[in-house]
C-alpha cells in the first residue's frame, strides 16, 4: 500500500511540475503557443484526474487461487508500462472478478477483499472467501461492504459505488455492446450508478468513443449538481454534463404548460418545421434582377433547377442558399454572355451597314500587322466570365434580390413562423383541434419556453446544419422524461448511436407520451437496443416500497414489485388542517433534527407550495424540493407534504407522487391535509 501511495505522489508531483514548467516557458511564435496550450491542457487534465482519484485510491484486492495478488483502485498505476500494474484500474478486464465472482463462479479467486480508507490509512477490511476454503488468520470476515456503504449518511451529493458495484450492475457497466443499451428498474435500483460508471467505462474501454467525448444528459441542473462529484472521483473530468437546454445552448425564459409541452414534444412537428423551411426556398417564379444598368430576367425553369440542385445537395438552408445563389449567378453569367454577344453582333451589323466595314476583319488585319495571332473574334470572347462572376458574388443588389427568393433564416424565425403564422405550411399542426392549436399559438415577442428548445434546436439543424459538437457516447439519465423532439436532439449529437439510456416509465413526468422504450425510441433508434432490468433497490426501504404497491399498480399495471435490500422504520402519516400545516411541518422537522442529528431531510411538496415554505424558513432544516424536480434525488428522510395536492397539480400527478414517496433511504413521513380548500385547480 505504501508503495502505491509513493508512486501516486510521484506521478502527481511530476504532472504538476511538468504543467508548471510548460506554463512558465514563454512560447516562440504562434505555432509554439498553440503547442504549449495543447500540452498545458493535457497536463492540467492529468493533474485533475490524479487529484480526483486520490480519495479512496485503493479499495479492493483480489487473491487468485494461484497466489497472484491484484490491488484494485480508481485508476491504474504502473512503475513501467511493461511491468505488471501495482494498482489495477477498476475498469480493466483483470478487475472484473472483483465485481462478478461468486462462490458458485469464483472466476479463479480465492479471496475478495474490500478496504476502507481514511486518507492513506486503512480503517476497515472485509474479506469474502470464494473457493470454499476455511478462513485463516489472514482473512477478516466482517460486515458486507455494501451494507456499510449504504449505511453512510446522505450528503446531498451522490457518491461513487465503485467499490461495491453489484454483479448485475457491473455486467451492464462492462457490457461490450457499443450500440444502445437501455437500463430500466424501479426507484433506487442503481440506474444512475450504472449510467455514470458506464460513462467512465466507455472512456476507458472504447477508444473511438472516448476520442469524441462522452455526454451525460440529466433532467435538470439540480439533478446534475447531485451527480456532479461521481465522475471526477472515478478519475474522469472529460465528461460533459448537461440538460437539454444547455446542450442546445438556449436558456428558455419560462416553463411551458404541460399540455403545450406534450404537443410540442411530438416528432410530427419536425416535418412541419422542415416544411416551413422549404416554403422559404424560392417560389416557381422568374428571377428579375438589375445588374449595373441592365435588367436581366431568368426564366422560372432556371430558378427551379437551381432550387432543386440546392435542395438535393444535403446542405442546411443557409448553406444551401450559397449554392443556390452561385447557380443563379452561373445562369446570369450565361445570360449576360449571350445578351452581350447579341448586342455586339448587332452593333457590328449596324457599323457594317453604315460604313461597309467588317469590324472583325479589320481587327484581325491589325493584329496580323503587329505580328500577333488573329483568332476569329466574337462577342462571347470579349466577355470575361470569371470576372463577371466574381463581381456578381460580391454584388449587394444581387444578394438582396436572392434574399427575396431564399432568405437567410434563424431558428427563431422558423419556429415563430410555424407557431404564429396561420398560413405557414404545417400539415400536422393544422390537423390538431382548435384548443390544441390555441395552446401552441405564439405571439410575436413572447418568451421562449423549455418546450420550445427542442423545436429551436431542430430548426437550427435545418437552417445551419448539424450541431458542431457531437459525442462518441451519450448517457441519458431519467430517459423516460424525453419527448420525441428531445430524442431527435440527442440522436443528432451521437452520430455513432452509441448510448446508455436509463429510466423508469413508472416515474415518467407529464410531458412523456410514450409508455415503454419501444414507443419512446422506436422512431429514432428502431428496435436496435439491448434492454437490461435492475431488480434490487439500494435506496428505498422495503417498508416504503410496500406502502407504494397500490400506487404502483395504478400507474404501472402489471409491473412486478421490486425488492429492497434495505429495511427501515414503517412510514408514518400525519394529518393536519391546512391552517396548521406550517406548524405541523415545523414540528416534524424539529423532531427529526433532534432524533437524527446530521441527517439529510428532503421536504417534497407541490411546486406551488415552494414559495410559501421558503418564506417559512423550511430550508433552514431541510432541502426543499418541488415534486416536479424530485426525480433521481435521495435523502436520509423524506417528508412528503399534501400528497393530494401533488397528485392534482399536474396530469399524471400520481407518478410525481410515486417519485416523491421513494426518495428516502431511512424514513418517510407523509403529511396529509384534511381540508381540500387550497387544492389547486388542475
Ligand atoms: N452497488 C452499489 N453500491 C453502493 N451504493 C449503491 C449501489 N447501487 C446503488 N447504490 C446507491 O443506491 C442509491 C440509489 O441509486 P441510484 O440513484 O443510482 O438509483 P436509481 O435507480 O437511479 O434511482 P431513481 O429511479 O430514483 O432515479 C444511491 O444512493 C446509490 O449510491
Amino acid at each position: 500500500m505504501a508503495v502505491i501511495g509513493e508512486l501516486f505522489d510521484t506521478r502527481l508531483a511530476e504532472a504538476r511540475a511538468e504543467l508548471a514548467h510548460v506554463l512558465a516557458s514563454p512560447p516562440d511564435g504562434a505555432a509554439e503557443a498553440h503547442e504549449r496550450e495543447v500540452a498545458a491542457g493535457r497536463l492540467a487534465r492529468e493533474v485533475r484526474r490524479l487529484e480526483g482519484a486520490e480519495e479512496g485510491l485503493v479499495f479492493g484486492r483480489i487473491d487468485l487461487a494461484d497466489t497472484t495478488v491484484l490491488r484494485i483502485g480508481r485508476i491504474g498505476l504502473h512503475r513501467d508500462p511493461d511491468d505488471l500494474p501495482l494498482l489495477v484500474d477498476w475498469r480493466a478486464e483483470a478487475a472484473r472478478p472483483f465485481y462478478e465472482a461468486t462462490p458458485v463462479h469464483p472466476m479463479g479467486l480465492r479471496r475478495r477483499r474490500h478496504l476502507r480508507l481514511a486518507g492513506r490509512t486503512v480503517t476497515g477490511l472485509s474479506d469474502e472467501l470464494l473457493d470454499g476454503s476455511a478462513p485463516t488468520g489472514q482473512d477478516v470476515i466482517g460486515d458486507s461492504p455494501l451494507t456499510a456503504a449504504l449505511q453512510e449518511k446522505r450528503t446531498g451529493r451522490m457518491g461513487t459505488a465503485v467499490a461495491t458495484l453489484q454483479a448485475e450492475q457491473d455486467a451492464i457497466v462492462r457490457s461490450p455492446h457499443r450500440g444502445v443499451t437501455v437500463v430500466q428498474g424501479g426507484p433506487g435500483t442503481g440506474k444512475t450508478v450504472v449510467a455514470l460508471h458506464r460513462a467512465a467505462y466507455v472512456l476507458y474501454a472504447f477508444p473511438k468513443a472516448s476520442e469524441r467525448g462522452v455526454l451525460v444528459l440529466g433532467p435538470n441542473t439540480r439533478f446534475l449538481d447531485y451527480i456532479s462529484q461521481v465522475l471526477p472521483s472515478l478519475g474522469e473530468n472529460d465528461v460533459v454534463l448537461a440538460t437539454c437546454e444547455e446542450l442546445a445552448g438556449i436558456a428558455p425564459d419560462t416553463a411551458a404548460p404541460v399540455e403545450a409541452a406534450r404537443l410540442k414534444g411530438s416528432a410530427a412537428l419536425a416535418d412541419d418545421l422542415a416544411a416551413v423551411v422549404r416554403s422559404r426556398q424560392a417560389p416557381d417564379d422568374d428571377f428579375d434582377v438589375r445588374i449595373g444598368r441592365e435588367r436581366i430576367r431568368l426564366p422560372a425553369e432556371e430558378v427551379v433547377q437551381a432550387r432543386a440542385s440546392a435542395q438535393t445537395s444535403g446542405l442546411a438552408h443557409n448553406r444551401a442558399r450559397r449554392l443556390f445563389k452561385e447557380l443563379l449567378i452561373d445562369a446570369l453569367v450565361r445570360e449576360l454572355a449571350r445578351s452581350g454577344a447579341e448586342e455586339l453582333d448587332r452593333i457590328d451589323a449596324q457599323v457594317a451597314q453604315l460604313t461597309g466595314l467588317d469590324l472583325d476583319r479589320v481587327a484581325a488585319a491589325d493584329l496580323r500587322r503587329l505580328g500577333m495571332d488573329a483568332a476569329p473574334a466574337s462577342g462571347a470572347d470579349e466577355f470575361d466570365a470569371d470576372t463577371v462572376r466574381a463581381g456578381l458574388l460580391d454584388d449587394d443588389f444581387l444578394d438582396e434580390a436572392v434574399e427575396e427568393l431564399w432568405p437567410r433564416l434563424t431558428p427563431g424565425d422558423v419556429v415563430h413562423t410555424l407557431l404564429a403564422d396561420p398560413d405557414a405550411p404545417a400539415p400536422h399542426l393544422r390537423r390538431l383541434g382548435d384548443s390544441e392549436q390555441a395552446l401552441l399559438r405564439r405571439t410575436p415577442g413572447a418568451p421562449w419556453t423549455d418546450a420550445d428548445v427542442p423545436l429551436l434546436d431542430e430548426a437550427a439543424s435545418l437552417v445551419d446544419g448539424p450541431p458542431e459538437r457531437t459525442f462518441g457516447h451519450v448517457v441519458v439519465d431519467e430517459a423516460q422524461e424525453l419527448t420525441a423532439m428531445q430524442w431527435r436532439m440527442v440522436v443528432r449529437r451521437c452520430p455513432g448511436r452509441s448510448m446508455t439510456l436509463v429510466g423508469d416509465f413508472a416515474q415518467a413526468g407529464p410531458a412523456t407520451v410514450a409508455r415503454d422504450w419501444q414507443q419512446a425510441l422506436g422512431p429514432q433508434l428502431g428496435r436496435r437496443f439491448d434492454l437490461r432490468t435492475l431488480t434490487v433497490s439500494y435506496r428505498t426501504t422495503q417498508e416504503i416500497l410496500a406502502t407504494t404497491e397500490d400506487l404502483l399498480a395504478r400507474i404501472a399495471p402489471g409491473r412486478p414489485a421490486i425488492r429492497s435490500i434495505r429495511h427501515g422504520e414503517p412510514p408514518r402519516t400525519l394529518t393536519t388542517a391546512s391552517t396548521s400545516l406550517l406548524t405541523t411541518l415545523d414540528r416534524e422537522l424539529r423532531d427529526q433534527g433532534t432524533a437524527h442529528p446530521g441527517e439529510l431531510t428532503g421536504v417534497i411538496c407541490a411546486d406551488d407550495r415552494v414559495e410559501q415554505f421558503m418564506a417559512a424558513g423550511v430550508e433552514q432544516h431541510a432541502r426543499l424540493v418541488p415534486a416536479s424536480q424530485a426525480r433521481g434525488l435521495e435523502f436520509d428522510a423524506a417528508i412528503v407534504v399534501d400528497p393530494d395536492r401533488i397528485t392534482a397539480a399536474r396530469p399524471g400527478g400520481e407518478r410525481d407522487l410515486y417519485v416523491a414517496l421513494t426518495r428516502a433511504t431511512k424514513r418517510l413521513c407523509t403529511i396529509t391535509v384534511t381540508d381540500a380548500a387550497e387544492t389547486p385547480a388542475t
